[in-house]
């Protein structure tokens, strides 16, 4: 059983608004002990944006609640239920690894959920034994703090501690928990819960108070029909996934398992298990071993994203309007919209990434056609535009061809007819490319430094620079090596 009261001074402030809810969304579940919890990486940063104490959080009382082993001052664990559809298929799931401690309320008042995750079996487990393993749990930390510094909303990482306890998977693993905070952990899979196995009350709870939690301004809205707020709930989701998938093509981010129980409401990425950051420019790329059809491949993102939508938006039907038919064209129409939204979302990217000010029609060729060169000359995603960025062009890929030579005239000729000066265009560019991303063979070194060696140096290096990732410095540089040949292609194993 876990001792109650840690280390009063750690600064926990806990709130329970998803408790609230009905039990029939989620179990009441306490951790189950570990033998041996250690420190193994501490976020600073975020636990002073939540209002807790690093310093506290480091002593054994605080790296317990991180092992699940004592109960933080006014937490109320639980286990969240939901569904999905997992590769196209539905099914049951639920927590079956995570505890949510409870909502941590920020000195500015934010809420922010406070998960476990990898602390021991629940209701919700099924086969699976509850643990996760130190090595993708460090590369959640790793990789979710990448994206957060570069600008892309994702759950964050709190910590990571071992446990002194061996996982078994297809050998064995040494056995760890991620701290993970989100600004929710409602998903699209939490929906398709209520609506499979719940009432239509239910689905209008969890609707309710998600509209509350992260679309406050929705709530006076009437209840149902063109005007009405679950209509603009759904409007308001796909806006948000239409704006966070234009992020993740923009730096080349593969998420590599995007079923609808890891789509967030609140618009955060979610679930860093077989995901991968793009090494040349390919839309087939896939970096999940499971993934055999390229189902979350890179180019397929966004039409994705939209079927796990159109799930959601299915969840929601009886909501929308009294009558189906109505309610099926409501959704349909907001439906649509995603395409637009993101293309103009990843446009407006683009053209920063390119230095362009303004829109002019020939944009969107101008684009394609330098993706379709890099897609020819297996060309690096990311340094291909560092490489435009500081006017590197006597590198390859782009001295190659004549080809590369006509599109950087006409990139130049658009250039030259903007107003901006150089040093405009070389500052957008610069904030619009980042110089560091966490590439495979950099995290991999890094994990296998800290599992097998013990080593958390090369990790603790890795996060320095990617927690910087527009800044120009020569540890950046370092970052910017392209893999050895024999690292591509790479894959993803997916033992959790
Ligand atoms: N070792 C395990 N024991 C029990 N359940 C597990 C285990 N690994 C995964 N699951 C459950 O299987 C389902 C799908 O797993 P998936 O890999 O998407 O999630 P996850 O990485 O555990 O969690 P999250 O989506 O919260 O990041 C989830 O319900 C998850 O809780
Ligand atoms: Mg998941």
């Amino acid at each position: 059983m876990n001792e109650p009261s840690a280390n009063p001074n750690a600064g926990w402030n806990f709130d329970h608004s998803y408790a609230r809810l009905p039990e029939f969304f989620y179990t009441k579940q306490e951790a189950k002990p570990v033998r041996a919890p250690q420190l193994i990486v501490l976020n600073d940063k975020l636990a002073a944006e939540l209002g807790l104490n690093a310093e506290a959080l480091r002593s054994e009382e605080n790296v317990a609640v991180f092992a699940g082993n004592r109960l933080p001052p006014g937490a109320e664990p639980l286990a969240q239920a939901y569904a999905g559809h997992q590769f196209g298929y539905f099914t049951m799931l639920g927590d079956g690894r995570a505890l949510l401690l409870g909502e941590q309320i920020t000195p500015g008042g934010d809420r922010f959920d406070i998960q476990l995750k990898g602390s021991g079996r629940t209701p919700y487990s099924r086969g699976g034994d509850g643990r996760a393993a130190l090595g993708p749990m460090l590369r959640e930390y790793i990789i979710s703090e990448a994206m957060h510094a570069l600008g892309i909303p994702t759950t964050r990482s709190l910590a990571v501690v071992t446990t002194g306890e061996t996982v078994v998977r297809e050998q064995d693993l040494r056995g760890a928990i991620l701290t993970r905070v989100a600004s929710s952990h409602v998903r699209v899979g939490t929906f398709q819960y209520a609506a499979q196995f719940g009432e239509l009350t239910d689905v209008r709870t969890l609707a309710d108070y998600v509209i509350q939690r992260h679309y406050p301004q929705l709530a006076e809205l009437a209840d149902t029909g063109e005007a009405g707020r679950y209509l603009a709930l759904l409007r308001e989701a796909i806006q948000r996934q239409a704006a966070l998938i234009a992020q993740w093509q923009l730096v080349g981010f593969i998420h590599g398992v995007m079923n609808t129980d890891n789509m967030t409401l609140s618009g955060e990425t979610i679930d860093y298990g077989p995901c991968a950051f793009m090494d040349a420019y390919d839309p087939a790329t896939v970096f999940s071993s499971i993934d055999r059809h390229g189902r979350y491949a890179y180019g397929n993102q966004p039409s994705i994203a939209v079927w796990n939508l159109s799930r959601f938006a299915e969840s929601l039907l009886p909501l929308l309007h009294d009558e189906e038919e109505q309610a099926v064209r409501l959704a349909e129409e907001a439906l649509k919209g995603f395409a637009g939204q993101f293309e103009a979302a990843w446009l407006k990217g683009m053209r920063s990434k390119l230095g362009l000010f303004g829109e002019q029609a020939e944009d969107a060729a101008l684009i394609h056609d330098l993706l379709g060169l890099m897609h020819q000359h297996h060309a690096d995603y990311t340094n291909t535009f560092l490489a435009l960025t500081f006017g590197r062009l006597e590198e390859p890929p782009m001295a190659y061809t004549p080809e590369w030579a006509e599109w950087l005239e006409r990139w130049r000729a658009r250039l030259a007819g903007q107003p901006e000066t150089d040093d405009a265009v070389r500052e957008l560019m610069r904030r619009s490319n980042p110089a560091v991303i966490p590439r495979n063979h950099r995290v991999e070194e890094a994990l296998e430094a800290a599992v097998k060696r013990e080593d958390y140096s090369v990790m603790e290096r890795l996060l320095q620079a990617l927690a910087q990732p527009f800044a120009h410095t020569p540890e950046q540089a370092d970052y910017a090596e392209l893999p050895p040949a024999s690292d591509r292609p790479y894959r993803t194993f997916c033992g959790t």
